[in-house]
C-alpha cells in the first residue's frame, strides 16, 4: 500500500471506494446502535452516582440524545450508497454527541465535582471512532472537529478557572487520543485494502480478476449510451499447453506475465484489463465502437507475435501468439450474453487456425 493511499481516498479506485464506504456503513450502524444503548443505559449509573438534582436533568438529556441518534440507523443504509451520505452521517453523529457533551458538562457549572465518565466522554468518542477505516485526511478532520469543540466547551464553561497548565494538559490528551484514533483507522484501512486486493487481483499478473472485471463491465454498461458503445475483447493464448509441456510451468507463467504486460502497454490506462481464466485475458474498451476495438486487438496480436518471451532459466525464447474474439456492447446488453458472444467469436478465431482476430456484431 502506498503512502498516498493512506492519506486520501482520492487515490483509491472507484470500486474500492464503494467497498470501503460499505464497510464504514456497517461499522457506523453498529457504533450508533451501541451508543444509543450505552448512552441510555448509563442512566442507571447516573442514578447511582449523581445527586437527585443532576440526575433529574441528565436522564432527560441522555434520553433525548438516544432519540436523536436513532434516525442515524436508517441513514447508515443510505451512507453505503455514496460518500456524501457517509460524511453527512458521521458529522451528524459528531454534532449530536458533542452537543450531549456540552449540555452534560454545563449541568455541572455549579461547581459540583464532575464524574469521570463525563470528563472522559470526548476521549472515549475518539477511541470509538478508530473502528472506522478512514484515510488520514478524513481522520484529521474528525479529530479537529472534536478537539475544537471540546476546547471551546472547556473554555466557555471553565474560562475563569482554566489555567495554562490545564489547557496544555487537555490539548495534549486530545492530541494523544486523536493520533491513536488515526493510527487505528489507518490500520483498518490497510487491512481492508489488502483484503480487497487479495480478493480482486490475480496474484501472478497483478491484473484484476474476473469477479472485479464483471463489476467494472456492469458499471461501464450502465454509463454507456447508444452513441457511445463499448468493445469487449476476449483473448486466449494459442497452444499454451505445449509451452507448459515443453518448457515447464515456470516458463508458462513467464509467458502469461509477459502477455499481460504487452496488453497493458498496447491498450493503455483507459482500458479495463483482467485475467479471465487460466490463459485467457479480457479487455474492456469504454467509448469504443467495434471496428476501432477490432483494430486495437489486431495491433495487440501483432505485438505479441513479434515479441518472443525469454526463458529466465536458460538461453532460449519461445514464440507466443493469441487469438481474439471482439464484440460490441451498449446500455441494453445483457452482460452474460455479451460474454457468451465474445466466447463464440474467440472460438471462431481458433477454428480459423488461431493467431487471428474475429469481430462479431
Ligand atoms: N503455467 C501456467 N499454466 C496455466 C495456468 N493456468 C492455466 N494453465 C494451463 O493452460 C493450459 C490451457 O490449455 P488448453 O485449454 O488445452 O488450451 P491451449 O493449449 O492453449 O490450446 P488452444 O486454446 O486450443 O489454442 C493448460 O495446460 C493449463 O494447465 C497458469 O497460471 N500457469
Amino acid at each position: 500500500m502506498e503512502l498516498k493511499e493512506y492519506w486520501s481516498d482520492s487515490y483509491h479506485s472507484r470500486d474500492f471506494k464503494l467497498t470501503r464506504i460499505g464497510f464504514v456503513a456497517i461499522r457506523f450502524r453498529w457504533l450508533v446502535a451501541l451508543l444509543i444503548i450505552g448512552i441510555a443505559g448509563w442512566i442507571a449509573v447516573d442514578w447511582w452516582v449523581l445527586d437527585p438534582e443532576h440526575f433529574r436533568l441528565l436522564w432527560k438529556v441522555r434520553l433525548i440524545t438516544g432519540v436523536m441518534l436513532t434516525p442515524l440507523l436508517p441513514l447508515s443504509y443510505l451512507c453505503k450508497l455514496n460518500r456524501r451520505w457517509m460524511i453527512l452521517s458521521i458529522y451528524s453523529l459528531l454534532g449530536i454527541l458533542l452537543a450531549f457533551n456540552l449540555v452534560s458538562l454545563w449541568s455541572f457549572r455549579d461547581g459540583v465535582a464532575i464524574p469521570v465518565g463525563y470528563i472522559a466522554f470526548p476521549y472515549f468518542l475518539l477511541a470509538l471512532l478508530g473502528v472506522l477505516p478512514l484515510p488520514i485526511k478524513s481522520g484529521l478532520r474528525v479529530a479537529a472537529v472534536i478537539t475544537l469543540a471540546v476546547l471551546a466547551t472547556d473554555y466557555w464553561l471553565d474560562s475563569r478557572s482554566l489555567t495554562n497548565g490545564d489547557l496544555v494538559d487537555r490539548i495534549w490528551l486530545l492530541l494523544a487520543f486523536s493520533l491513536a484514533m488515526i493510527w487505528v483507522q489507518a490500520g483498518q484501512l490497510r487491512m481492508l485494502l489488502d483484503l480487497y486486493r487479495e480478493s480482486t487481483r490475480d496474484p501472478l499478473t497483478r491484473l484484476m480478476n474476473r469477479r472485479l472485471f464483471v463489476r467494472q463491465l456492469e458499471q461501464v454498461r450502465h454509463h454507456s449510451s447508444p452513441d457511445r458503445p463499448y468493445t469487449l475483447i476476449l483473448l486466449d493464448l494459442d497452444r499454451f499447453k505445449r509451452i507448459n509441456d515443453d518448457q515447464g510451468h515456470l516458463m508458462g507463467d513467464e509467458v502469461l506475465v509477459s502477455v499481460a504486460n504487452t496488453i497493458m502497454d498496447i491498450f493503455g490506462p483507459e482500458a479495463i484489463v483482467a485475467r479471465y481464466g487460466g490463459e485467457e485475458f479480457i479487455v474492456l474498451l469504454p467509448d469504443t465502437p467495434l471496428e476501432q476495438g477490432a483494430r486495437q486487438a489486431e495491433t495487440l496480436r501483432l505485438a505479441v507475435e513479434s515479441q518472443p518471451v525469454e526463458n529466465p532459466l536458460e538461453d532460449s525464447e519461445v514464440s507466443v501468439t493469441v487469438s481474439a474474439g471482439v464484440v460490441e456492447g451498449n446500455q441494453d446488453s445483457i452482460i452474460q450474453e455479451l460474454l457468451r458472444q465474445a466466447d463464440e467469436a474467440l472460438y471462431g478465431a481458433k477454428s480459423r487456425g488461431r493467431n487471428c482476430v474475429m469481430a462479431q456484431r
